[in-house]
């Protein structure tokens, strides 16, 4: 047998046996959302060892489903970001945000974060972080959590400017970050439509994504902008995979702060993985400066994780209405909805996006940006 089979028969066999046992022992149904304890939640009540062996086995199948269907990269990131987990939850209980939410579960977060004296943005993301599942400080990008673990006052693009070998380190793992989801980014986006032109890849890190393009767009010149001590690591990068390329022009790579005005004209500029590190007024400049030297035709592309609120709603709400099967032979992207009792966002499966809102949060005061209702960092 199937292992996806054998976990899907074993899952619905131990469903089916605790809904008997409840109604064998006149217990009331679960619920995620009951405002009273469940008996089975007590850690008094006595199981029949049928409804204790069936619990554990529907445990043991979600758990063993989930090592199946995760991808490996995002189990990696959830472990690497496991230590917010704990950092969250000692947030929640120490600045009071806890015994809020047991008075008032409706309580909105400016609501909140106005009663506790907090910052909106950072209560959103420790929350949301919690959903899927310090502070009261500055809201500078060098007074952060990062700064006061490494006894600091360098922001971390500055720190890492002097300690090379956590600069490789580090742009190493935002490298596979981007790897991660590269294919589908290639795919779901018209980049054809683009060509021919100039392409700039602004704070462009390892030069992954122009590497990737330049092998699609064949007309198109990629330049490759990041911080002098970052050009050494995208060179030898982009010379091992593409030095024919970078040969003929077609892949050129050099030192550029997108604090500065942009020397380049060019059809496209691309952030990838950028404004999120950044405040909303950084962002500003950045985006000005590099405005200042495109022409009227120039596009701005910027690319992000994009969270999705967490919660629950109607498919009305949601406003877009996909069943599983809506996707036979559908080869463009478009999200499904999420069934009763799947949360907005997926629930666990956003847990690493999430971590990373709160990893931004912790090193540069920034956040990932919604689409929706997004709760901003005052600058
Ligand atoms: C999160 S990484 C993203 C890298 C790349 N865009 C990608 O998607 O793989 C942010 C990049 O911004 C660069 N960066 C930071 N400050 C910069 C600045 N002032 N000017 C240019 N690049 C900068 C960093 O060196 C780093 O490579």
């Amino acid at each position: 047998m199937q292992e996806l089979d054998a976990l899907q028969a074993a899952l619905n066999k131990a469903l089916d046996t605790i809904r008997e046992e409840l109604s064998i022992q006149g217990l009331p149904e679960l619920s995620s959302t009951a405002e009273e304890q469940h008996p089975l939640d007590d850690p008094t009540f006595l199981s029949s060892p049928r409804l204790f062996e069936a619990r554990r086995l529907a445990l043991s199948c979600v758990g063993q489903l989930h090592n199946l269907l995760q991808v490996p990269y995002e189990k990696v990131v959830e472990q690497s970001f496991a230590v917010y987990d704990t950092a969250c939850l000692n947030i929640v209980v120490n600045t009071g945000i806890l015994d809020r939410l047991a008075e008032s579960s409706t309580l909105s977060v400016s609501a909140l974060s106005k009663a506790l004296d907090l910052h909106p943005v950072k209560v959103a993301t420790v929350l949301r972080y919690l959903a899927t599942q310090e502070f009261k400080l500055s809201t500078l990008s060098v007074k952060t959590a990062f700064q006061l673990s490494h006894d600091t006052v360098l922001s971390l693009f500055d720190y890492l400017k002097c300690h090379p070998s956590e600069l490789e380190q580090w742009s190493k793992s935002v490298r596979s970050l981007g790897t991660a989801s590269e294919m589908a980014l290639i795919n779901d986006y018209p980049w054809e439509s683009l060509e021919p032109g100039v392409f700039v890849d602004c704070g462009g890190g390892h030069g992954q994504l122009s590497i990737l393009l330049s092998r699609k767009l064949k007309n198109t010149i990629f330049v490759i902008q990041d911080l002098p001590e970052v050009i050494p690591i995208a060179e030898k990068n982009v010379r091992h995979d593409c030095a024919d390329l970078c040969e003929q022009g077609r892949l050129i790579i050099e030192a550029h702060d997108f604090f500065q005005v942009q020397p380049r004209k060019a059809e496209v500029y691309v952030f990838r993985y950028i404004l999120h590190n950044w405040s909303n007024l950084n962002c500003v400049t950045i985006l000005k400066n590099t405005a200042r030297a495109a022409h009227p035709q120039s596009r701005f592309l910027i690319i992000e994780f994009i969270p999705q609120r967490s919660g629950f709603t109607t498919k009305e709400q949601n406003g877009i209405d996909s069943a599983l099967d809506d996707f036979i032979g559908v080869t463009e992207y478009r999200p499904l909805t999420p069934p009763p009792f799947v949360p907005l966002n997926f629930g666990s499966n956003a847990k690493m996006h999430s971590a990373l809102g709160v990893h931004m949060m912790g090193v540069f005061n920034a956040a990932e940006r919604y689409l929706v209702n997004p709760p901003r960092m005052e600058d």
